[in-house]
This record gives structure tokens, C-alpha cells and sequence, in this order.
């Protein structure tokens, strides 16, 4: 097993170049079994996800050539297997495949999806999409079994704006007969990166983006070639890592309304942001006012970023209350960065958090974010070596995290227990 080993205590300088996102990536792999010809990927992430989400498609009987920052999937040979142990078991968007599959051959038999778990994560809302398309559902022995005779258009209204539910349910209705609308759906830019993809293999679908998505169902799908939007979560840990070290670092090839959100708060913290066309320049330094924060649904302050925003809050003078309104118990950070010195209590879906130094310590990464966070809060300590376990976590978001943090002045680096 593999830690990161991190001596912090220097301020991150330079520019860094953010990858394609990890969660368009991970919906737009298995849409493209939705073609009936090769579908092109560039400014594709290299991540554990990736390879993972490479392996089930190959194991359908894709065509796979991925080469650097671009794939080639051609599925026209793809034939529906059952699917309910294996690498769907290793990630939590393999739930897309029961949509992609439903679309393409109306029947599908996936594992309950795995990856990172900081609490329960149901898919309630997925399912009820699927049924209202007309499938039969059922759970066996841990597996998700979906058929139906011809998918029907449909009008859905989502209890949560759901993220996957949107998603999967736009794959799902692509190919159905007829006009699908879903209703209070989520409006994260990673779903309008979907259903562009979508679009340009020949889907009709309108309003991604927006609260409520109208899909005319389309009787075949084509290749195509489309980029990934950059990754807004993985650009707003660097963000926050150069906050963190008081730092002067461009963050390149990003999207800055995507960011909003975040480059906010960090104004209101103090730091200094300069936007650009596709960069955004953070200038560190302190000192920082404490703020509060609310983890809400696209365009607020993501979830993703939580966790390393907790760290820079231990960074800031006074008492900074950072609350999670979409996952209400993604606190695993927490007794680690405390294990760090850090002054937090978790109050229900709040953490209070007073500003602290932090202190070189043993900790564990339980989720991927919860990773981001550990590493942030090992940048800021000035004396002694923090060792992060859990390295496979944060492989499952960040690419070349070492070395794109080496080339900003860090010095980190792997080492195997
Ligand atoms: C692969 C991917 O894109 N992952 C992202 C996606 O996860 P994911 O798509 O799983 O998250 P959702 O948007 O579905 O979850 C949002 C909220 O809805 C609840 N819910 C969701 C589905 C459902 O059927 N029933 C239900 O109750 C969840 O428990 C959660 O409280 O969006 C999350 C919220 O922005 C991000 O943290 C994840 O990084
Ligand atoms: C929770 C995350 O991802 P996933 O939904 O793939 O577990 C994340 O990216 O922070």
C-alpha cells in the first residue's frame, strides 16, 4: 500500500493545468455505448475511475484505444452481459451502465454501485426514473436487474435534484420512444457536458442546465468527437491548496463560472483572485476572515469541496461554520485533521471550526475528498512529515497529484509501507 508523505510549509507557486473532469468522464464512457459507431473522447483524465470504468466496457466487447488525454470507443460489437460482481463493484458511477444499457438493449443486471461511502447514498431516484419509463426493477442478491419490453417517454419528477438520477435517466430516454421531461433535475455543469455529447451523436435533448430537461427520444445513435469540460472540483482544490500555503498560483484550463461559488468565498476569506478567459489566479497570504459556508446543489458551493475547504477555514483567524446540505454526514475528514491539531466539532450537518496551526501527523484518507483534505491541511504544516494512507482514494480523482504539486514548490512524494 502506498502513503503520501508530505513536508509542507512552502508556498505553491506556479501554474498548474487542470485535467478533464472526473465526473463527465465517468457519465460520458458509458454513453457512448449508446452509439452505434466510434465515439472520440479528448481531455480525457487519467484516474483509477477511468481505468475502471475502461475495464467494463471492454468486458461488454467495446473497442478501446486510449492513448494520453484521448480514448477511442467504437461498441458496435458490444453484447448486454450480466454484470453484478467485478469493476462495477469498484465505483460509484458504474451506476450509469444500468441507463446506458437500458438505452441500448432495454435490459441490464448491475451490482450495487461502490466507491466512496461517507454515508448512505441511495438511488432511489434512478429507479424510479427507469420505472416510469416503463421497466421492471428488482434488486437480487445485491444486483439491480432492469428490463423492459420498449422504453417509453416519460415525465419524471425528481424528490432530490440528483446528480446521477439526471444523468442516468437521459441515457436511459435517448433512444426511448417518445418525449421524456425531467423535473427538478440537477443542474451541474457535468450534465450539460452529457447531454452535448448526447446531442452530438444525434440525441434531441433540451434545457441541460436547466431545473426541467426534455429528451425526444431518437431510434439510433451515432460516433462522434467531443472534450471534457475541465474538472471544477479538481481546479478548486488547487485553488484552495494555494490559499492554504499563502501561495501564487495559476490555475490553468478551467472554466471560471464554474467556480463562482468557490472564488467567492476565498474573496470574502481574503485572498486574492484574478479571473481570466480559462484561468483564474489565486494569491494567498492571509490573514483570513473566518466565514460560513453552505455545501448546496449547483451553482452553490459544491460538496466536492467540503473537505478541502475545511482545511483552509483551520487557516483563518476566529470561528468559521462550513455546513453540508447535500450529504449531511461527509465529516470523515474531520477526527483526522483533528489528529492534526485542528480545532473542529461537528455539530449535525455543521462543522464549527476555529482557526489553528496545524501539526505533522499519521492520518487516513477514507474517502477522495477527505484525501484532497489531509493533503491541504500537510501542505500548511511547517515542521515534520505528514503521511496520508488511503492513497487509492485520492488516485480516484486527482492525476498526477505529486507531480503537478512538485511543480509548484511542494515537496511530496509516494512512498510504499
Ligand atoms: C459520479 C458523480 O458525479 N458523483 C457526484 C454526484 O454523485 P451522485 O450523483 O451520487 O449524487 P446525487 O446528486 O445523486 O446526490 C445528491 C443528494 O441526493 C440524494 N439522493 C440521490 C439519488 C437518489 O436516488 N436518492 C437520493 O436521496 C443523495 O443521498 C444526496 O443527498 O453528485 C454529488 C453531489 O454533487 C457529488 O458529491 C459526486 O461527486
Ligand atoms: C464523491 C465523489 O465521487 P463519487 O460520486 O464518484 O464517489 C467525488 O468526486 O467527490
Amino acid at each position: 500500500m502506498e502513503k503520501l508523505m508530505i513536508s509542507g510549509g512552502r508556498p505553491l507557486h506556479g501554474t498548474v493545468q487542470i485535467s478533464g473532469a472526473k465526473n463527465s468522464a465517468i457519465a460520458l464512457l458509458p454513453a457512448a455505448i449508446l452509439a452505434e459507431s466510434e465515439v472520440v473522447l479528448d481531455n480525457l483524465p487519467q484516474l483509477s475511475d477511468v481505468a475502471v470504468y475502461i475495464e467494463i466496457l471492454e468486458d461488454l466487447g467495446a473497442t478501446v484505444t486510449w492513448e494520453d488525454n484521448q480514448i477511442k470507443i467504437n461498441p458496435s460489437h458490444i453484447k448486454s452481459i450480466p454484470m453484478p460482481n467485478g469493476p462495477v463493484k469498484k465505483l460509484r458511477a458504474s451506476y450509469y451502465m444500468m441507463g446506458a444499457l437500458l438505452g441500448r438493449f432495454g435490459e441490464a443486471i448491475i451490482g450495487l454501485p461502490g466507491g466512496c461511502n461517507f454515508e448512505p447514498r441511495p438511488i432511489d431516484q434512478h429507479i424510479k426514473g427507469f420505472e416510469a419509463l416503463g421497466a421492471t426493477v428488482s434488486n437480487e442478491h445485491g444486483a439491480i436487474h432492469l428490463h423492459a419490453k420498449e422504453l417509453r417517454g416519460a415525465r419524471v419528477y425528481l424528490d432530490v435534484s440528483s446528480v446521477g438520477a439526471t444523468i442516468n435517466i437521459m441515457l436511459a430516454a435517448a433512444r426511448a420512444k417518445g418525449s421524456t421531461i425531467i423535473e427538478n433535475a440537477a443542474k451541474e455543469p457535468e450534465i450539460i457536458d452529457v447531454a452535448t455529447l448526447l446531442n452530438s451523436m444525434g440525441a434531441i435533448i433540451k434545457g441541460a442546465g436547466t431545473e426541467t430537461i426534455r429528451i425526444e427520444g431518437v431510434k439510433e445513435l451515432h460516433g462522434c468527437r467531443h472534450s471534457i469540460i475541465p474538472d471544477r472540483i479538481q481546479a478548486g482544490t488547487y485553488m484552495i491548496a494555494a490559499a492554504a500555503t499563502g501561495g501564487n498560483v495559476l490555475i490553468d484550463n478551467v472554466i471560471p463560472k464554474h467556480l463562482e461559488a468557490l472564488t467567492a468565498k476565498l474573496i470574502e476569506m481574503g485572498v486574492k483572485i484574478e479571473e481570466l478567459d480559462e484561468s483564474i489566479r489565486v494569491i494567498g497570504g492571509g490573514p483570513y476572515h473566518h466565514v460560513d459556508v453552505k455545501a448546496l446543489v449547483y451553482p452553490g458551493f459544491p460538496t466536492d469541496l467540503q473537505s478541502p475547504m475545511t482545511s483552509l477555514l483551520t487557516q483563518a483567524e476566529g470561528v468559521s461554520v462550513l455546513s453540508d446540505f447535500v450529504y449531511s454526514n461527509r465529516f470523515k475528514h474531520v477526527p483526522e485533521l483533528v489528529r492534526m491539531g485542528a480545532k473542529i466539532r461537528v455539530e449535525g450537518r455543521s462543522a464549527i471550526i476555529e482557526g489553528s496551526k496545524l501539526n505533522a501527523a499519521k492520518v487516513k484518507a477514507t474517502d477522495l475528498r477527505a484525501g484532497a483534505a489531509l493533503v491541504i491541511a500537510g501542505l500548511t504544516v511547517e515542521e515534520g512529515i505528514t503521511e496520508v494512507s488511503g492513497v487509492e482514494f485520492i488516485d480516484r480523482g486527482y492525476d498526477h497529484l505529486v507531480t503537478k504539486l512538485r511543480s509548484l514548490g511542494a515537496d511530496v512524494w509516494r512512498q510504499t509501507e
